[in-house]
């Protein structure tokens, strides 16, 4: 089991969380003490079987559910409700784009909704940037559901790192990748927390594994590291 790290130096601090989910047929505890500690700068995948909670604890991280028991902090603060996008930026599973704006409108919203929104040109060259860097700035005036799913995970990604956030939490990031796709997803990834983010990615991807500073896995509702046998 992972030794938690002293949380005055943690940017994310997740401690003794529990979750138990209600079904018709009986409770299913799927967090039972998970214990995980993320500094700045860091990138940690996230694995385990289908099921075993990654996502529902990416939930929990972006403040769109809440533990049962145990707490989680963003640089010493509790998570209290979905936090600001400069904050914590989510990549969920299924995108989560605006279907009714455009390819560039998605990726400019958290900057525009940022305390201090960037002048109309900054903001559109930050766009692009992104955009080019991931292969996808021929789409900028397409909508969602005009591209592929592989092009709509890779304008999640440039929307979520748009703004620069503090924390960086992508569910499967590279579901939907080929392999020509991949690398600028992974340099995007990695240089999110070059710069000092830190960043959790729920995964099976040994690609993302290689890029990361560290595994964890979730097993039976707590965090061990991968080389622990069943
Ligand atoms: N809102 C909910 N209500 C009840 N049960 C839920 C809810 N959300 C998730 N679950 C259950 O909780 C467990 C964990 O689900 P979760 O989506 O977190 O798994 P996962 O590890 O992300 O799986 P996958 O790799 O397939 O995406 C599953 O058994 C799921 O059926």
């Amino acid at each position: 089991m992972n030794q938690p790290r002293p949380v005055a130096t943690a940017s994310v601090s997740i401690m003794d969380v529990i979750r138990t989910y209600q079904h018709p047929s009986g409770p299913v505890d799927v967090l039972r003490g998970v214990r995980l500690n993320i500094d700045s700068g860091e990138l940690v995948t996230l694995s385990g079987r289908s099921g075993s909670g990654k996502s529902a604890l990416l939930a929990m991280l972006s403040g769109f559910d809440s533990p049962d028991a145990g707490t989680i902090h963003v640089d010493g603060q509790p998570i209290v409700e979905p936090p600001h996008w400069a904050r914590c930026a989510v990549l969920p599973q299924t995108f989560g784009l605006a279907t009714e704006l455009t390819v560039a409108e998605n990726v400019a919203l958290p900057l525009r909704l940022g305390d201090s929104a960037p002048s109309p040109a900054a903001l559109s060259a930050r766009v692009n940037e992104l955009l080019a860097e991931l292969g996808i700035d021929t789409l900028t005036s397409r909508y969602p559901p005009e591209i592929s799913f592989g092009q709509q995970q890779r304008v999640a990604l440039a929307r979520a790192v748009a703004a620069r956030p503090r924390v960086l939490l992508a569910d499967e990031p590279t579901a939907h990748l080929d392999n020509a796709s991949m690398p600028p997803v992974l340099r995007m990834l990695r240089q999110c927390a070059d710069e000092g983010a830190a960043v959790l990615v729920a995964t099976h991807d040994q690609h993302v594994h290689e890029i990361a500073d560290r595994q964890v896995q979730l097993r039976d509702g707590v965090i061990v590291t991968p080389t622990e046998d069943p």
